[in-house]
């Protein structure tokens, strides 16, 4: 047997959704530069249910079924209001609100193609509402209902706070939708798939894809980034603080892929957005660390950032509570998780890897009484 740790370059499946190929990374062909340039959120969730891009009448269409589903079942307020809410993280609280909507879901064990597709609607729908909801809850005041005239960044930010955002936060916000809605084979993908591979429902595979988006090494890097950002302080205090971490060798949260060598370019349209976005707020030492820090990887290890390291401070910006930026990352990422369970269900193989057993051998039952 030969054993890839950590599944490394490891090819699964075949996909018609998203590649990473010599660090390039397409949707359905189109280049994710020209997809944050040009494209909305909702034209991108469009693109890798339906591997074409909208035409007016599909993207009005699509708009409507996501704003006709965005309200979630008062059962799901009402268990929010039941949690320790200051001790419950929101990515937790998401996991728990998903599998919950399956339960209110009458179509949750229905597998055809055509229920499943409305399942992803619903979910795509609400997923917002659900992180929204939990955030107002928690801070004692009431979830605002979405709204059917806005887009849906606009309508996210709009449910948060209650306030109708303005035009460069919504700009800002779509924008990152859009670099984080899919990623191949990435981990939380993958473990929606596998989960639906053994033809379990929708609503398993995306509670197991959102558990899997929650560590630190994966879609939980985004806050341990801003948590390291306010460790850090100042611009004086990065280059001592990330020589420390590398000598006790320690990982710098937000630098480093598994598949990107080069980089990551989601990273670049999110460090523009951050040296704007915090130069607006008046406060750019946030960006200006940022920099020094990735200067410092450069010239030190060097491992280019990754997506989650520059969405840190754009969010903060935003005016987004740093627990919740993962949650965020669900947000968008729902679109290629629905977009992937849909593809395992059209061609499906059970996914059953090998261990290579290294334990001992040839053991023989012990009675417990005689066992030390
Ligand atoms: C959306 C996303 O999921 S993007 C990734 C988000 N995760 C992070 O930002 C967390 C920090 N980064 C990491 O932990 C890793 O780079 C990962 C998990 C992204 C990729 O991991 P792998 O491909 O398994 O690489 P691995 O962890 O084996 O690292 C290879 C080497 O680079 C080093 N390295 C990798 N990332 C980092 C980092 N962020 N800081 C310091 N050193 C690092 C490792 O210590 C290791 O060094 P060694 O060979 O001397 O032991
Ligand atoms: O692909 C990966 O391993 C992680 C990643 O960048 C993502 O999920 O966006």
């Amino acid at each position: 047997m030969t054993v890839t740790r950590g599944l490394e370059g490891v090819v699964a499946t075949t996909s018609t959704i998203s590649s990473i190929i010599d660090d390039t990374l397409t949707y359905v062909g189109y280049d994710i530069d020209d997809l944050a340039e040009n494209a909305t959120f909702e034209e991108v969730v469009y693109l890798l249910w339906h591997r074409k891009l909208p035409n007016k009448q599909e993207l009005e269409e699509l708009k409507k079924q996501l704003a006709e589903n965005a309200s979630i079942p008062k059962e799901v307020i009402d268990h929010f209001k039941m949690y320790p809410i200051d001790k419950v993280h929101p990515m937790a609280a998401l996991r728990t609100a998903i599998s919950l909507l399956g339960i209110y879901d009458e179509e949750a064990d229905v597998m055809d193609a055509e229920a499943n597709y409305r399942k992803a609607i619903r979910l795509q729908a609400k997923v917002s509402t659900i992180v929204t909801a939990f955030s107002r809850i928690r801070k004692g005041l009431e979830p605002v209902e979405p709204r059917k005239d806005l887009s849906f960044a606009a309508n996210f930010l709009y449910m948060l706070t209650g306030e109708e955002p303005n035009e460069i936060a919504v700009e800002a916000f779509d924008k990152a939708l859009v670099l984080h809605a899919d990623h191949e084979l990435n981990a939380s993908t993958f473990t929606a798939r596998v989960c639906v591979a053994t033809l379990s429902d929708v609503y398993s595979g995306i509670t197991a894809a959102v558990g899997a988006l929650k560590g630190p090494l994966h879609g939980g890097a985004n806050e341990a980034v801003m948590k390291m950002l306010t460790e850090i302080g100042t611009v004086e205090n990065v280059e001592q603080y990330i020589q420390k971490k590398l000598e006790n060798k320690e990982k710098i949260m937000g630098f480093g892929h598994r598949v990107y060598r080069e980089g990551d370019p989601r990273a670049k349209h999110l460090k523009k957005m951050s040296e704007k976005l915090t130069k607006l707020v008046g406060e750019p030492h946030w960006y200006e660390m940022s920099a020094k820090i990735e200067e410092i990887m450069n010239s030190t290890k060097p491992l280019p950032p990754n997506v989650d390291f520059y969405s840190a401070s754009v969010y903060h910006c935003l005016g987004i509570d740093h627990d919740l930026f993962t949650p965020i990352f669900a947000v968008s990422r729902m679109s290629g998780w629905l977009a992937h369970i849909l593809e395992q269900y059209e061609n499906n193989r059970l996914i059953r890897p090998r261990a290579e057993y290294t334990g001992p051998q040839k053991q023989k039952y012990v009675p417990i009484e005689q066992r030390i």
